[in-house]
């Protein structure tokens, strides 16, 4: 066999192996460094006022110059593609001016005003952390370590939290944004209202963002988790209902299917507990099971338990297995002996594995496999279920409510009030046989019709028109007009429609 033949063979068929062996030593040193760096942190945060408007007039300079010099091009953040938690390569980047604004640190806190003040390349798994050992959090902290609070205004994010705080960026309440002309502006409920509201999900088509104000709240030492196996899809919708109605019980949602008519419903208080308190389960530890496959069990088992979980091990508890995605990876991932043995080490740094994936995987990835998250009203939660179990047959099935409110930003509720809605997120190997691009195509046009939203994060085979009727577009384009975006930025669509993320 040709050498290069065999290293793709050995890639693409075996490539557990060099994710054990390779990637995963390479993510022993990521986390070194992290370590170094985090250390270094206190030394570096007594000068961060000051480095930060220095950032910030860099970032000005490079707009400016590119305004004398490339007139007329448009312009998207440098961050290059393999970095960012998308599974597709963001191909528009190669044609467009890239403007470097990594600024990935937290500039202060502060507690009489319960908001803490962030740079937008700092990532959740750095930020979180910091603020639990100041006794501190965020009120919708996400699951997955290495997303950036940048994207996640840029997209949208959200958590089990998220039914009673909404999407992430309704915790944040002010931002700092370098226009199209290089000028320096900032936004707010009372400060320029209609540009922070258009903000969420413009995609960085409206300005380069260079700080975020998110609201805190004071954290506690656990969550007390109860795990509710229900074994009928009526059952698990209105179920569902009821707790996102008990806001005053609840803190955390989320609801795991395992098939069309079987799943566990969590729902989650945080809480200091107390001297008595057992049951506590740290799910964090490197030789627990993953998450997804603890919770199986407790279906399985058929037992409505409840547990301690420490916060910091809830918050990032998808984070070990990608949701469920390391299991095609590394087949073994879950195995008792890996655990001990190397889940130490786990998990591989998702920059690291996008990185090191072959044309081949890809390939395999674009045919075989469906990872996207359809935002819905939660009263079409069985209807939809029923739909993707047609379609795709995928499981587990993540579902989690999310309140969203009216507002004439790109992603509102379709009602004059707050509504409930319910992300659901699939990933995996479609078990149905002919699986292909255009029930994908299909099934965003069923989520178009319900009035929901579809997560960008993928990309889109939705045309123009069909994308600007899932998203208000009317203000948008409005602000796009005050901030001169029309020759320096592109529109939404344009970085997110599937030709141009590949
Ligand atoms: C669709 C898919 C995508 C994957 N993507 C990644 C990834 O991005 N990153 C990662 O680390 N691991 C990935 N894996 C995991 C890894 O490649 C293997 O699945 C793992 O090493 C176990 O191998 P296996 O012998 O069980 O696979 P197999 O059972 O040999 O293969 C699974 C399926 O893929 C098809 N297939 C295998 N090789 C090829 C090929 N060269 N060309 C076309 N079809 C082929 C087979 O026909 C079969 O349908 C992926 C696996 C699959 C199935
Ligand atoms: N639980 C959840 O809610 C989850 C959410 N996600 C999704 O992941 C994405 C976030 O991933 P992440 O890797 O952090 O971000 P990305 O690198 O994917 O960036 C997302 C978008 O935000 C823009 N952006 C980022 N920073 C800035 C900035 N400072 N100024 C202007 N624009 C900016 C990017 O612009 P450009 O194109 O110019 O680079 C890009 O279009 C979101 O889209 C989110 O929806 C993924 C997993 C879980
Ligand atoms: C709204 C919510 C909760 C979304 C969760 C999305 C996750 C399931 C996504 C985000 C990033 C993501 C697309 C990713 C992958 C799987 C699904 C992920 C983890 C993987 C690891 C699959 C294997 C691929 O070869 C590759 C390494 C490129 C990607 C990286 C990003």
């Amino acid at each position: 066999m040709h050498s290069d033949t065999l290293t793709e063979y050995v890639l693409v068929n075996y490539r557990w192996v060099f994710v054990v062996f390779f990637l995963l030593p390479c993510t022993v040193l990521g986390k070194m460094w992290a370590v170094f760096e985090k250390k270094s942190w206190s030394r570096r945060r007594r000068s961060t006022g000051l480095d930060h408007e220095k950032k910030v007039e860099n970032i000005q300079c490079e707009v400016r110059h590119k305004n004398l010099h490339a007139p007329g091009r448009v312009m998207c953040t440098a961050r290059p593609s393999w970095r960012s938690m998308t599974i597709a390569e963001m191909t528009y980047k190669k044609r467009m001016f890239n403007i470097n604004v990594h600024l990935d640190e937290m500039i202060s806190i502060d507690s009489h005003n319960r908001t803490v003040r962030v740079e937008p390349s700092i990532t959740v798994g750095q930020l979180i952390p910091i603020l639990i050992q100041s006794g501190w959090t965020v009120p919708v902290a996400l699951e997955l370590e290495d997303l950036t609070i940048g994207g996640l205004v840029m997209g949208i994010g959200l958590e089990s939290s998220s039914f009673k705080f909404g999407l992430f960026h309704k915790t944040c309440t002010r931002y700092e944004l370098v226009t199209a002309d290089g000028d320096l502006i900032t936004c707010s409920e009372s400060e320029n209202p209609d540009v922070f509201r258009c903000i969420p999900f413009s995609y960085g088509t409206l300005g380069f963002l260079t700080a975020i104000d998110i609201r805190i709240i004071p954290a506690k030492k656990y969550v007390r988790l109860q795990y509710r196996p229900i074994r009928s899809l009526e059952k698990i919708q209105s179920s569902l209902i009821a707790e996102t109605i008990d806001v005053e019980n609840n803190d955390f949602i989320e609801l795991l299917m395992f098939g069309k008519n079987e799943g566990v419903l969590m729902t989650g208080q945080m809480t200091d507990g107390d001297q008595n308190t057992k049951n506590v389960n740290k799910i964090g530890r490197f030789y627990k099971p993953w998450f997804f496959k603890h919770v199986e069990s407790l279906l399985l088992s058929q037992k409505h338990t409840e547990e301690y979980i420490p916060l910091k091990d809830y918050y990032f508890r998808h984070n070990n297995s990608l949701f469920w995605e390391v299991q095609d990876i590394i087949p073994s991932g879950n195995h008792p002996l890996f655990r001990y043995l190397l889940g130490w080490i786990m998990p591989a740094k998702v920059a690291l594995l996008k990185l090191t994936q072959t044309d081949t995987i890809k390939q395999l990835y674009d045919k075989h496999h469906f990872i996207d998250d359809f935002i819905l009203p939660i009263s079409n939660l069985k209807e939809s279920v029923e739909k993707f179990h047609e379609h795709l047959n995928i499981y587990p099935i993540w579902v989690c409510p999310t309140v969203l409110s009216p507002s004439n930003g790109l992603v509102h509720s379709h009602a004059p009030v707050d509504k409930m809605y319910i992300d659901i997120g699939l990933y995996g190997e479609p078990k149905v046989s002919n699986f292909n691009s255009s029930i994908v195509k299909n099934l965003e046009l069923f989520v178009l019709k319900l009035k929901g939203f579809k997560m960008m994060y993928v990309g889109t085979y939705l045309n123009e028109y069909e994308f600007k009727k899932m998203f208000n577009h009317y203000l948008y384009q409005s602000i796009r007009i005050q901030l001169n975006c029309k020759h320096n930025f592109p529109e939404v669509y344009d970085k997110v429609n599937k030709k141009v993320r590949r």
